[in-house]
């Protein structure tokens, strides 16, 4: 049986505040911290050396990072996001086509677990190769919301990767992200998705424990 781990979104977070903003999710329960990371590409955040700082000082608090690199050159982030304390380093398949052999080797080799992400237009097998390969992805991670923003609309048709990656590998870790909350998290988590990011339904609670505790719930009883 797969865990359930709940991953509030630090993109929501009061970024005036980030470190009581950390503590705060893990005292409500919080399994995991997700971090987006967004080159100029995906508009937000500029990755530069604030972006490792920020992950540096998220590892000063101990939690595990989960970093999702939206950023069309993973290769060139492994080595400062190794240094900088990531846990999880989930590139996108769109950015990845040639080198992804490589690539999950040296994010390995730096001590990070390496997952894949696909974007909503992205079908299910092109993952495929990257969970069977020699060297395979241990997460992937469905986006159920086109990356770049908080606060969209999860899109149900997205459960029919998270239903296929379930069916063909049992005890894979299975990451959805974008509109996940207490109205969505039943159809993901029966469709078989364990790792839940969520940022503005919890952040915006007034009681994210209840939040991520009924997210939990969803997860262990699907
Ligand atoms: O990666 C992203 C957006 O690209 C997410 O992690 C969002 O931050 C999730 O926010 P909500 O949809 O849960 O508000």
């Amino acid at each position: 049986m797969v865990a359930a781990k709940i991953a509030p979104s630090m993109l929501s977070s009061d970024f005036s505040k980030l470190a009581s903003e950390a503590e705060r999710m893990i005292r409500c329960g919080a399994d995991w911290l997700h971090m987006d990371i967004m080159d100029v590409n995906c508009v937000l955040m500029p990755v530069g050396l604030f972006c490792f700082k920020v992950v540096l000082f998220f590892f000063s608090h101990r939690a595990y990072l989960d970093c999702h690199l939206m950023v069309t050159n993973p290769m060139d982030y492994v080595e400062p996001f190794g240094k900088a304390g990531a846990s999880g380093f989930t590139f996108h398949v769109e950015a990845s086509k040639d080198n992804w052999q490589e690539l999950i080797q040296r994010i390995k080799l730096k001590g990070m677990r390496p997952g894949v992400a696909l974007k909503p237009g992205t079908p299910i097998e092109d993952v495929y190769p990257l969970v069977d390969g020699e060297n395979p992805v241990e997460m992937v991670l469905v986006m159920t919301v086109e990356p770049g923003f908080g606060g969209q609309k999860f899109m149900p048709e997205m459960m029919e990767k998270v239903r296929a990656l379930r069916e063909k590998y049992p005890s894979l870790d299975i990451e959805v992200d974008g509109g996940l909350g207490p109205s969505t998290i039943g159809i993901a988590a029966s469709a078989g998705a364990n790792c839940i990011v969520a940022g503005s339904s919890v952040f915006g609670a007034s009681e994210p424990t209840q939040v991520i505790s009924l997210m939990r719930k969803s997860v262990e009883e699907a």
